[in-house]
């Protein structure tokens, strides 16, 4: 092939795959925000997971742009336990742990008073707006004071409180502009409900989140004798409901950093708190790309596999080991996953043309695994791959049990399904 030619195929096979990503991405997706004051390790932790350089430096608002990028969530692949080989399209299998893409969004650190504007306040509230779920990220070792800037004993206790905080009061601010009118229109429709989803439907909260949070509070029927309390404890209770939160309690491989974690863990009883070490997953991750160690993600430890290594790199590889040791890992993948497969209550299933050889028509094995909200239907899955596919529903099939279900089956993680729909 002449090299222009070559050229023009490379570029033509890259634009096909990312759009068929991006379809993907677009049509399944839930993205994940990385939020947390300047200076906790955001940059790392999202290089750790998109292995993308992005500048990381000890200086507040590093990070001036919104960072968009694909991160991997990991679950094992059923190829191993049906002993096939597989041939992932949309996904990678690596030693028989599916590796399927999602969207992870760095954004400028979070000063306190951002709702009205301080630091890059509205800027991150703007780009935030379509996150999912949210990773809080703090400073586990207390060494940034709540601006970002070095200081000692910080409590990050507060760090979660502030972010806490600020989040509330960005919903709060939204819903309490032009209220009385709001309050007004939704008396006189009966409807409150979607007058206050119309007004914050910028911020991917849907009715149902609206009239979930009116009942919890148990509301006064006319909105226009809600006070202010009422507002500010429906912003609190919509962001609960629809903004779920994982904290990364990261710097974790710092000396000072135990005893904060634990109290977090205890003061926040109902968040799921992950110890993390961004810099450490960043550093094996460039170690192995550099060929110096081979990563096992499942034993989390790693194999020295280069003869090259110097002093300073082998001790320092020596530390990572007593710090996986003691933390079980480096804490990143547990945050990726639990976001996804807890938080969002996420299950994978894997779509096949042939339930015999678990393939599409090409012969590709469990080409795709999709993530889908749990509940989701046979039906909805064929709806998920094509319009028509969706349309047109027969039946499909659980190509393990190699069983008919109908278009109301509700999938279960793991899944290999086969739809069926009329030509
Ligand atoms: N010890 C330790 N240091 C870390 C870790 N993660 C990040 N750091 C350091 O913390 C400093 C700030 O990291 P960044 O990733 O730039 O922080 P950020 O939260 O993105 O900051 P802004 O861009 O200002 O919002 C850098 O010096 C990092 O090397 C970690 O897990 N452990």
């Amino acid at each position: 092939m002449n090299e222009k030619i070559y050229f023009i195929f490379i570029r033509y096979k890259i634009r096909y795959s990312h759009n068929k990503l991006k379809k993907y991405l677009s049509e399944t997706m839930a993205i994940l925000g990385l939020v947390g004051k300047p200076n906790v390790g955001k940059s790392t932790l999202f290089n750790a997971m998109t292995e993308k350089a992005v500048d990381i430096a000890n200086y507040p608002f590093t990070t001036i742009n919104p960072n968009v990028g694909i991160s991997y969530i990991t679950t094992p692949c059923p190829c191993k336990e049906l002993n096939l080989k597989c041939n992932p399209q949309n996904s990678k299998c690596i030693d028989g742990i599916r590796h399927i893409p999602v969207e992870v969004v760095d954004v400028a650190g979070l000063v306190p008073e951002a709702h009205k504007g301080k630091g890059m306040g509205n800027k991150f509230l703007d780009d935030l707006r379509q996150a999912d779920a949210f990773v809080l990220v703090v400073d586990a070792s207390g060494k940034t004071d709540l601006e970002g800037n070095p200081t000692e004993n910080h409590d990050p206790v507060e760090d979660v409180k502030f972010l806490l905080k600020e989040l509330d009061m960005w919903i709060y601010g939204i819903l309490s502009k032009n209220w009385d009118k709001l309050a007004r229109r939704g008396q006189q429709q009966k409807n409150i409900v979607k007058i206050i989803a119309e007004q914050l439907s910028g911020l991917n909260i849907s009715e149902e989140d609206v009239k979930s949070a009116i009942n919890t509070l148990s509301l006064d029927e006319n909105p226009q004798r809600w006070r202010e309390e009422d507002l500010q404890n429906l912003a609190g209770t919509l962001r609960k409901i629809s903004k779920p939160m994982i904290i990364a309690a990261n710097k974790a491989d710092h000396p000072d950093a135990m005893e904060n974690i634990k109290r977090l863990k205890e003061e926040f009883k109902d968040y799921i708190v992950i110890p993390t070490s961004a810099e450490i997953e960043l550093a094996l991750r460039r170690a192995e790309k550099a060929g110096l160690i081979k990563y096992d993600r499942v034993k989390n430890d790693f194999e020295i596999v280069s003869d090259s290594l110097n002093e300073a790199q082998r001790n320092a590889l020596e530390y990572i080991r007593e710090y996986l040791k003691k933390y079980g890992s480096t804490g990143v993948q547990e945050v990726l996953n639990r976001a996804y497969f807890d938080l969002l209550d996420m299950i994978v299933v894997y779509p096949v043309e042939d339930e015999n050889k678990y393939s599409d028509k090409k012969g590709n094995v469990l080409p795709d695994s999709f993530l889908v909200k749990k509940g989701t239907t046979a039906r909805d899955l064929a709806y998920m791959i094509h319009t028509e596919i969706g349309d047109k529903f027969i039946y499909a099939i659980d190509a393990r049990k190699k069983m008919r279900v109908g278009a109301d089956y509700q999938l279960k993680d793991g899944d290999i399904i086969k739809i069926v729909s009329a030509k």
